[in-house]
């Protein structure tokens, strides 16, 4: 088992320069009359894990769904504002959503492969889902293992490629939920408490991935575990009831929180 860097556990400060690969503007969102959130602006650096941290309901899945277009897929939900990708209003007319969703592969808190596929299958059932020509045995082949080495995966399955991924262990099989996220060949990728229902080993492998995987895309976490947002996270951002409170290097927040509520939330005064 390879360790996190030690520097990983309190990242250096983030280039606040660096630019915003997607971003919201004043993103109101909710379901039905329920509001949610009130007008969220967070942008989210390329080549960085962003993590999302808050107490429970205050609205990071709902952020994050609204992301990649999730949170449009539920009845009576509504999203106003904006959000882009590389500049692009991602809610515009004419932008196809399952195109969005598909360059932003989203992870949810429990596995979720599909149960009558095996292994090869799941990581290759993104592609298909989503209208692309089949590819050939080959090119499957090489998708498969470049998805599976990158989810840091492959040795551990390369063996029984075809066999039940429900033979998988709870932390492998949302390994291979990763692996089929970035088959697709996402820019960003979508963490929603990856490791809620993972034991510590399985837990410290996503991380460790999650550190590995920002070299290449945008992360964002949605986690409620603090110490995991120090470990992985370069910058961290803190929601209250619908609202971000503030967002910063992930020292920064953890270290010297701009506002009280940061800091009482951090120092475990509520939630
Ligand atoms: N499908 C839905 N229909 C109606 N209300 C919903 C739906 N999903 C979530 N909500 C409500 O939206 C609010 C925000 O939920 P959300 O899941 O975004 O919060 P969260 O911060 O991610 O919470 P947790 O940390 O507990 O997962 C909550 O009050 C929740 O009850």
């Amino acid at each position: 088992m390879r360790h996190l860097p030690t520097a990983a556990l309190l990242p250096a400060p983030a280039d606040e320069d660096a630019p915003a690969r997607l971003a919201t503007a004043d993103l109101r969102a909710g379901f039905g009359k329920a509001r949610v959130l009130h007008g969220v602006s967070l942008g989210f650096l390329d080549r960085q894990v962003t993590a999302i941290i808050g107490p429970s309901g205050c609205g990071k899945s709902t952020l994050l769904r609204c992301l990649n277009r999730m949170h449009d897929t539920v009845p009576g939900s509504f999203v106003q504002g904006s959000v882009t990708l590389d500049g692009q209003d991602i809610y515009r007319g004419g932008i196809d959503a399952n195109a969005v969703r598909r360059h932003m592969g989203m992870v949810l808190q429990r596995p979720t492969p599909f149960p009558t596929m095996s292994i090869r299958d799941n990581v290759l059932a993104g592609l298909r889902g989503h209208g692309q020509s089949k590819p050939s045995r080959g090119e499957a082949d090489t998708i498969v293992e470049a998805a599976l080495r990158r989810a840091a995966l492959w040795d551990e399955v390369k063996d029984r490629l075809r066999t039940s991924a429900l033979g998988l262990s709870g932390g492998q099989q949302q390994r291979l939920c990763i692996a089929r996220a970035l088959a697709n060949g996402p820019q960003v990728l979508l963490l929603d408490e990856p490791t809620a229902s993972l034991d510590p080993i399985s837990t410290q492998r996503i991380e460790e991935l999650v550190y590995e995987l920002r070299h290449e895309l945008t992360v964002v976490i949605v986690t409620h575990n603090m110490q995991q947002a120090a470990r992985v996270s370069d910058r961290t951002a803190f929601m209250l009831a619908g609202e971000l409170v503030e967002v910063a290097p992930t020292r920064t927040l953890f270290t010297t929180p701009a506002d009280a509520r940061t800091e009482a939330y951090i120092t475990g005064r509520f939630g």
